[in-house]
């Protein structure tokens, strides 16, 4: 398990993390979004120890990281696939970590076999691998000690689709084995797939965290409108926020009766209304963020705005 409670994280008169709380539970892999500049990456780097809270502690099953004995053994930690030095193999890199954590020999093989790098790559120097590669050697890097809480950032970054797939199933193995994984990306439709918990910061602060499933569902209604900047009104003049969402279409936060309702007292006539459940994850990101989305104008649309 993992717990953050109340850490905050100034540099001068700049806030980058602002009284952040959350859990990541074990059996369950938690999502950590948020767009450019939220906090993720000084979030994670406080988890282990590399960054100092100003306030508040963070911990790692019970203890603060610095505290471990044997972190490795604990917890497996990818932050920065590029970090690794470049002028060994990912052999020696694995040697060496085995020796620090003393474990068995036979672990490189291991790890190099379950992350899919061929004696001939594991041979050649970090320098002269692809982005995916550095990933996968990562993770294998993460994994060496057997720990029982995972934290990966951007993980899925420089991984082909297969390789993609291959992290979702060996997370979601982890996981299902009682693992706790924290995993910050941008690819929302990865932390959609394969996420059970998300947590969401913007500019420091947490804007949501709980269960996916409770997330999306708490979304409102989507609709589309034939005029919708007429329902946009409408709904903001009886006290309903919402957000453009496409070329027509919007979230309304209220439960569809009473956004039927507004739009029929209206006079506006709706092409389309359903309940947001389905409405993904990206949806929810943007109007959760959307005071900090760097692309988006006033009247562009949110689709689009996260790469
Ligand atoms: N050492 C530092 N000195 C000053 N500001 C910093 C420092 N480290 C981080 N920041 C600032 O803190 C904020 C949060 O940065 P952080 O790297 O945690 O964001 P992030 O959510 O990981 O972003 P991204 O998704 O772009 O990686 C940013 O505005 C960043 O410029």
């Amino acid at each position: 398990m993992i717990t953050i409670e109340s850490v905050s994280r100034t540099y001068g008169d700049f806030t980058a993390v602002d009284d952040v709380s959350f859990t990541a539970q074990p059996g369950r892999v938690t999502g950590f979004l948020g767009p450019n500049g939220a906090g993720k990456s000084t979030t994670m780097r406080i988890i282990v120890g590399l960054t100092q809270p100003t306030s508040g502690t963070a911990t790692v099953a019970g203890r603060r990281y610095v505290d471990l004995p044997n972190p490795g053994l604990v917890v497996g930690v990818l932050l920065d696939a590029s970090a690794q030095h470049t002028g060994r193999t990912g052999r020696e890199i694995l040697t060496i970590a085995r020796r620090f954590m003393g474990l068995p020999r036979s672990r490189v093989e291991e790890m190099l076999a379950l992350v899919s790098l061929t004696p001939q790559e594991a041979s050649r120097r970090v320098r002269d691998y692809s982005l995916g590669m550095r990933q996968r050697l990562g993770i294998a890097t993460a994994l060496i000690g057997e720990p029982g809480v995972l934290i990966l950032d951007e993980p899925a970054n420089g991984l082909d689709p297969a390789g993609i797939r291959w992290m979702r199933g060996l997370l979601r193995d982890f996981a299902d084995r009682g693992g706790t994984v924290l995993l910050s990306s941008h690819l929302l439709h990865e932390i959609e797939v394969i996420a059970d918990d998300l947590v969401v910061i913007d500019n420091g602060r947490i804007v949501a965290q709980g269960a996916k499933s409770d997330l999306l569902r708490s979304a409102g209604s989507m609709l589309r409108a034939l005029d919708r900047d007429v329902v946009a009104q409408a709904l903001l003049d009886s006290g309903v926020t919402s957000t453009p969402v496409g070329t027509d279409g919007l979230l309304a936060h209220a439960d569809t009766a009473k956004v039927g309702k507004i739009a029929f007292a209206a006079g506006a006539p709706l092409l389309e209304l359903r309940p947001a459940d389905g409405t993904g994850l990206e949806e929810m990101f943007l109007e959760l963020t959307a005071q900090t989305q760097r692309d988006t104008t006033s009247d562009s649309q949110p689709e689009g705005a996260v790469a």
